[in-house]
């Protein structure tokens, strides 16, 4: 039912978001040999500051079917991060199986130029714009000049240091296997053989996690178009096979333990039967080695451990983040979600040029999303046998 996908990714786009957000769609539609007349839904996500640096915008779906002439049925705006393209594909099969449509566009990205060219971070953004509220409790956070989300991951792995043992090698074996996958990937961005020293030599930008171990931001889109009209799509016929969702609307204060995401809930029960690959967030290589743990790859603390003990390159034994991830490709609009999902279908299609693991029928994909890992989505793709 995933008929067509497509992304645009640039270390910095020149044009508009919304010039680069419609070459995407129609690159997607043309894949799925549709015409945009026959678009009934649109789903999509966006960050504020992240459309030609408009800290909102008014009736925003509104504003993109009006840019890219479409009049859709219904629209919808997803909040979840980086984890909300995978709740839209699933959101998107479900509104297709209840009859309210028969072709969704599912949008995730932006730019992210004009936040980096503010010298802000993205849970930072109240800096360029102090109208956006980040959280109800805004008058505490306020005051500190801190680089949240990534020194929030900081104090994550460093807890994790601290708990489990786990060593600043282990986590920069995250991003070499990563690398390893990118240097056969014609999509990434980082391509260049990578070895732990080089990681734990890049700077260190909030203790412990080094640059090379995090997502770096980028310009760009990724698009999936959900539909059962196309017949001329040459994509399998990919479902559903496992779906989860769980939220934490918490402050790390609030948490009996920091080391813990919501994909411990999300992905309960899903990790049966055979998977043939991993795709899981990599906003840092702390964000993977926490995946690894939550959803039941590893015990929890042994996530280091894991991968010292598994091949996890695309021609391993347990393959993850097989065409080198967001560390790799770049982040776009501060959101991975996109680019595990469209690896996921490139390996689900045979298309992984260069990269494809052998016989890949069943992906699980885990999302992260939103304030402090408040969001996480599981969502295992296959054909349904
Ligand atoms: C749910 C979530 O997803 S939470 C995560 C949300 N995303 C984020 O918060 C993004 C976090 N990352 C960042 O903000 C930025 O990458 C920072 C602040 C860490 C570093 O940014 P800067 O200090 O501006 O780095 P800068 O642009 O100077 O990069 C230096 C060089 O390193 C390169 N680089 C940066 N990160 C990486 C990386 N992960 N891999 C490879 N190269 C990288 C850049 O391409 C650049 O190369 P160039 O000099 O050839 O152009």
């Amino acid at each position: 039912m995933i008929a067509g996908f497509a992304s645009s990714l640039y270390k910095k786009y020149q044009g508009s978001t919304f010039e680069l957000l419609a070459d995407t769609v129609f690159s997607a539609l043309e894949m799925a040999g549709l015409d945009k007349n026959y678009v009934d839904g649109i789903y999509l996500t966006y960050l504020p500051g992240t459309f030609d640096g408009y800290a909102n915008s008014h009736f925003f779906t509104n504003q993109v079917a009006q840019y890219l002439g479409i009049r859709p049925k219904f629209t919808q705006i997803f909040d979840y991060g980086g984890a909300s393209a995978l709740s839209m594909i699933h959101r998107a099969y479900k509104a297709i199986k209840a009859g309210e449509g028969e072709t969704i566009l599912c949008i995730v990205g932006g730019k992210a130029t004009e936040l980096r060219n503010k010298g802000v971070t993205v849970d930072a953004i109240d800096k360029a714009y102090p109208d956006v509220s980040l959280t109800p409790f805004d008058r505490l956070f306020r005051g500190l000049n801190d680089l949240n989300p990534v020194s929030d991951y900081a104090l994550v792995a460093n807890r994790h240091k601290y708990l489990f043992k786990s060593t600043d090698e282990q986590r920069a074996l995250i991003a070499v296997r990563q690398r390893f996958n990118a240097m056969q990937n014609s999509k990434a961005m980082f391509r260049d053989p990578l070895t732990i020293e080089q990681v734990l030599k890049s700077p260190l930008v909030s203790y412990p996690l080094h640059l090379l171990e995090i997502v770096y931001p980028i310009d760009g889109f990724h698009v999936f178009v959900v539909s059962k009209r196309s017949s001329k799509s040459v994509l399998r016929n990919i479902d559903i096979l496992g779906y989860g969702e769980a939220h934490w609307p918490f402050m790390p204060t609030e948490l009996d333990e920091i080391v813990y995401t919501p994909a411990v809930e999300s992905s309960k029960g899903l990790l049966n039967g055979k998977i043939d690959a991993f795709e899981l967030y990599d906003s840092f290589t702390i964000t993977v080695m926490l995946q690894v743990e939550d959803i039941g790859l590893a015990e929890k603390g042994k996530g280091g451990s894991f991968f010292e003990n598994h091949d996890t390159t695309f021609k391993g034994d347990v393959p993850i983040n097989t065409g080198g991830g967001s560390l790799n490709t770049g982040q776009p609009a501060y959101m991975s979600g996109g680019v595990i999902l469209e690896e996921a279908l490139l390996q689900l299609n045979d298309m992984a040029d260069g990269h494809q693991v052998k016989g890949a029928d069943v992906v699980f994909l885990n999302g992260i999303g939103g304030w402090n890992r408040s969001h996480s989505v599981s969502l295992v793709l296959g054909e349904k046998k």
